[in-house]
């Protein structure tokens, strides 16, 4: 990893004002012509979801002001604008998590310009560990809800002044996934024929970059976690905040170990090898759950 300027700059950022995310949200809207109602979160290796958009405008982050940029494999740094069934969409290929030194600011810094852009819905993606044994890998969980885990540890977004402009002091999370869109990503699953490899689950956030120890996931098994990562709870804690509808989705990469005697080893080449198995179904998934939004 290059750590240039701009990166330490990112990295020690405590917070942003209201007027960074305007100033951003501004240059991108004088910057394209598309307004777009939906966004979506690429997780690891699954950033190809972007080639789907018609219409592209591509900003790479280091042209977008106060926009962080990804450093890790697998996470392209670029915002791409486009259409998608007759939809504006804006797409983020590649994502900012906690492990990489950003605060959780940063990490959902675009959520927060996405709502200043106008969208109403947010699609979030990742890669993700099976914890649940009825999982297999390349199973797609529709996320029903998250354990913010670093939320326990105190390492939640929303901690600090709360700016009402963006939302409540005490937000709902019960609902944080909506269960129409859940509704309507099954049925777009079924029309597919993808049922076989549909699953539906409550996703862990850990921090990482370690992957789990034997124990740790015994533990999240018991506190009914079906899978788990080490993304998207902060980015749709800040866009429930702001009051955006959100879908999310798990490709289950690998099945986490659980027993002692056990060779297998996580790894993120695993990560990306089952994201490229199914990357076509989950574009296809997505594509058809927005033609029918
Ligand atoms: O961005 P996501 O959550 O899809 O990435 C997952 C978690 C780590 O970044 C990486 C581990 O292989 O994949
Ligand atoms: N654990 C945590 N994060 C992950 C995993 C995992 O097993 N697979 C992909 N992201």
């Amino acid at each position: 990893m290059q750590v240039g300027k701009r990166t330490i700059s990112h990295l020690k950022r405590p917070s942003y004002t209201y007027e960074n995310y305007r100033e951003t949200a501004n240059w991108l809207l004088a910057h394209t012509q598309q307004r777009p109602k939906v966004a979506i979160i690429c997780g690891s290796g699954l950033g190809g979801l972007a080639d789907l958009l018609e219409n592209k405008t591509v900003f790479p982050y280091k042209d977008i002001p106060h926009f962080p940029h990804s450093t890790v494999e697998g996470h392209a740094s670029q915002l791409v604008f486009g259409d998608l069934q007759g939809k504006q969409c804006v797409c983020m290929q590649g994502r900012f998590h906690f492990y990489e030194g950003y605060n959780l600011a940063t990490v959902t810094y675009p959520v927060r310009v996405f709502f200043l852009l106008g969208v109403e819905t947010l699609i979030v993606t990742n890669a993700a560990g099976g914890l649940n044994p009825s999982f297999k890998v390349g199973d797609i969980m529709l996320i029903k809800d998250h354990i913010n885990m670093p939320g326990f540890a105190g390492q939640n977004p929303l901690c600090g002044p709360n700016d009402k402009r963006f939302g409540v002091r005490f937000p709902c999370m019960s609902d944080a996934y909506d269960k129409d869109l859940s509704r309507l990503a099954k049925e777009a699953a079924e029309e597919l024929g993808f049922s076989a490899f549909i699953q539906q689950g409550v996703y862990c956030m850990l921090a990482g970059p370690t992957f789990e120890t034997i124990a740790e996931c015994k533990v999240l098994k018991t506190l009914g976690a079906d899978a788990v990562g080490m993304s998207t709870a902060p980015e749709v804690v800040v866009a429930r905040h702001c009051g955006l509808r959100v879908f999310g989705l798990s490709l289950i990469t690998n099945e986490v170990v659980t027993d002692y005697e056990s060779q297998k080893k996580a790894n993120h080449e695993e990560v990306l090898e089952t994201t490229k198995m199914r990357t076509m179904d989950l574009q296809g998934l997505v594509s058809n759950l927005l033609a029918k939004m």
